[in-house]
């Protein structure tokens, strides 16, 4: 894919000045590092939109090797991408988000709604790659997520500060029957509070995790309790009582 001029690798924080002091551009900064293979993606969506949007400049800035930059957006991952007019922020697509950003770079652009509908093909089939990609690699950090203890229960809040009625009964039952658990406050990341589910096909929260497979939700919990089989179904090693 040819690169258009107005697609800068930022070599020299001047070039970048010069565009930001001006009022007028809108222009789109994409924070990226070498070693994120997710950006390498969202690089060629850039390149894309560089030809489809040329009068707007897009700027690849290494994240690392500008760190005043970075900091001054308050960049804390990558890929990210700020539209900016001036020293004004107007709107970022922080993470994997192809389409976000090919929308956000059509209405800078000024151009009609309908040449953003109509999108690129490209543009599409690097959603597509990237999002088969991410999936894998989600799939797997929730996979390393599940197994971290073995008892894991995924929960809204923390366990002394649950923030949801559901997580604090579940807390309340591990800690009335003594279980030693590892927790996750789905609420500090949207990736795994929605990928968990469809990774587990259960759609709420609490869940309960014994040796990486799913037990269930609260009322499955509640269930096993009642049954008589909940206790038998934690390994003796989590158990708290037998740690005297
Ligand atoms: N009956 C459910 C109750 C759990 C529930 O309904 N959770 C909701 C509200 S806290 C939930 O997680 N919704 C999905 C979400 O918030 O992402 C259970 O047995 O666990």
């Amino acid at each position: 894919m040819s690169v258009t001029q107005n697609v800068i690798t930022l070599k020299d924080e001047a070039d970048l000045r010069k565009v930001l002091e001006k009022n007028t551009t809108v222009a789109a900064l994409y924070f990226y590092a070498d070693w994120a293979h997710q950006c390498k993606n969202i690089g060629e969506v850039i390149d894309e939109l560089g030809q489809k949007y040329p009068q707007t400049p897009f700027f690849k800035i290494e994240a690392e090797n500008f760190p005043d930059i970075s900091e001054a957006f308050e960049i804390s991952a990558v890929p990210t991408v700020i539209f900016v007019k001036g020293n004004k922020a107007l709107d970022r697509v922080d993470g994997v988000n192809a389409a976000r950003i090919a929308q956000l770079a059509s209405k800078y652009s000024g151009a009609s709604a309908g040449s953003a509908a109509a999108g690129d093909s490209a543009i599409r089939a690097s959603q597509a790659t990237l999002s088969a990609e991410v999936k894998q690699d989600l799939n797997i950090r929730l996979k390393e997520l599940i197994n971290r203890a073995p008892v894991m229960v995924f929960i809204k809040g923390t366990p002394s500060q649950p923030r949801c009625g559901f997580s604090k009964q579940v807390i309340n039952i591990l800690n009335d029957h003594s279980v030693q658990y590892g927790y996750f406050d789905i609420l500090t990341d949207e990736e795994v509070r929605q990928g968990l589910k469809e990774y587990s096909e259960w759609p709420t929260y609490p869940q309960l995790y014994i040796k990486g497979e799913l037990i269930g939700g609260l009322d499955i919990i509640k269930e096993m309790i009642e049954g008589g089989e909940f206790d038998n179904s934690i390994p003796d090693s989590e158990k708290l009582n037998n740690k005297a």
